[in-house]
């Protein structure tokens, strides 16, 4: 039998400290389903997985954490919850997490033990994922988390496609492979309609014990460049920590372990930094497919979601002001109308823009006035795509590129005045 502590998670609901989490609960008692997914292996997505559920805790929700890396479980070690031992039962026939730290933890390591791997085809992979999250006594939870294994393959797909998921945070280190593979795995995540909460940059700078002086190992920054390439909210950067390593080996993670610590306090943050993105994405576009001249499927323009530190790159509402005019609202509340002409003049596409040497291959003069879009469609949430009446829709509009096109205008129009 499993062994668990006794319940001292605190209560769900309104007593919380946190903001009550927003949005309708994603299934019976729980309220939202945050996967932390990572494109490259040992980035720290489990520890980060770990740490971050009691961060979320410390903020006075209810947390339960599914070690869905079904194949290579390590969530048990991490936490100290003995291993081997299956989980009680229910008359019901379901599963009663353990418990340790407050947390409520489901994991294939609880049945299988450390050191032997579970051998399963995909098909069964999906199986006990679905288990894990559905089959479950969780109780009430604000948040439940999802580790995932890396990589971008079929148990992330069943995942993403299968559960009711809030959306995704994803875990890089500065290193550009570890960047590389962490945008391919976004797109995935994009591809299947599940937002991403934001990125999480670990193993930044490593201070360095006896002399304090910081360097940065894996380099610096490549995680919050890639946020505001893509329009992503870049959720925090954690550093290199050996205390991390000794704290997650010893089954007592950091969070609990060295509550002051400078990577405890930046978990906090990232913790508040995700339950402020949840409440962002319930009042994000919807994805649509508009048509322009009929405005059928018209995107919503929510001002109400306007918030003074809002995201510069996140847009809350599409509007066609005039058939030349898309209004675009951003969540900071600064708002631009573009042209649509000029939207089509800017497109950067392999037909447009020289690939290589970023020379412009189309000509303005064979553009035609009256050039204008027939339908608008969102790809994923960092970007729209145009079918334009005079044939061509291979363009994307990246919300960056477009924020970063109504400044260029706006400067223009100052410096004509
Ligand atoms: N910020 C950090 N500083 C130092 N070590 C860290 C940090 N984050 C994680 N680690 C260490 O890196 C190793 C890998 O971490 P972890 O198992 O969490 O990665 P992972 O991405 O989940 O791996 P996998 O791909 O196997 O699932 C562990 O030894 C962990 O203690």
């Amino acid at each position: 039998m499993q062994t668990t502590e006794p319940d001292h998670s605190p209560q769900h609901g309104p007593d919380a400290l946190s903001p009550p989490p927003v949005g309708p609960e994603k299934l019976p008692g729980i309220r939202h389903i945050i996967a932390v997914g990572s494109g490259k292996g040992g980035v720290g997505k489990s520890t980060v997985s770990v740490n971050l559920a009691l961060a979320l805790q410390q903020l006075g929700a209810s947390v339960g954490i599914v070690d869905a890396d079904i194949l290579g479980p390590s969530i048990p070690g991490m936490l100290g919850i003995p291993t081997g031992e299956p989980p009680a039962m229910t008359p019901q026939g379901r599963m009663i997490p353990a418990q340790k730290h407050g947390l409520k933890v489901v994991s294939m390591g609880m049945l299988t033990g450390d050191d032997k791997p579970a051998v399963l085809r995909g098909p069964m992979v999906g199986k006990y994922l679905k288990m894990f999250v559905g089959g479950v006594q969780w109780g009430l939870l604000d948040y439940l988390i999802l580790d995932l294994p890396p990589g971008t393959g079929d148990t992330q797909l069943t995942l993403a496609q299968s559960m009711p998921l809030s959306g995704v945070v994803i875990v890089t280190t500065p290193q550009a492979v570890s960047l590389k593979i962490a945008r391919r795995g976004l797109r995935m995540f994009e591809k299947v309609q599940v937002p991403i909460l934001g990125i999480v940059e670990n193993m930044r700078t490593f201070t360095c014990p006896h002399c304090g002086e910081s360097t940065d190992i894996f380099r610096h920054g490549g995680g919050e460049q890639m946020s505001q390439e893509l329009g992503v909210a870049f959720l925090g950067a954690l550093p290199l920590d050996a205390d991390v390593v000794t704290c997650g080996d010893e089954g007592r993670p950091i969070v609990v372990d060295q509550p002051t610590s400078v990577s405890s306090q930046v978990y906090v943050t990232i913790a508040a930094a995700l339950v402020a993105q949840l409440h962002a994405a319930v009042a994000t576009l919807k994805p649509f497919v508009w048509k322009w001249d009929s405005n059928q499927g018209a995107p919503a323009w929510l001002e109400d979601a306007v918030r003074p530190a809002g995201a510069r790159n996140t847009p809350i509402g599409l509007l066609r002001r005039d058939p030349r005019t898309l209004s675009i609202l951003w969540e900071d509340g600064h708002r631009d109308d573009f042209d649509v002409r000029d939207l089509r003049l800017s497109c950067h596409c392999a037909l447009c823009v020289e690939e290589m040497s970023g020379r412009k291959l189309l000509d303005p003069k064979t553009v035609r006035p009256d050039v204008s879009p027939r339908q608008i469609v969102s790809v994923g949430n960092y970007a729209i795509g145009f079918d334009w009446n005079d044939g061509h829709n291979s363009g994307i509009h990246s919300f960056s590129d477009l924020r970063a096109l109504g400044e260029r205008a706006m400067t223009k129009n100052v410096e004509n005045v």
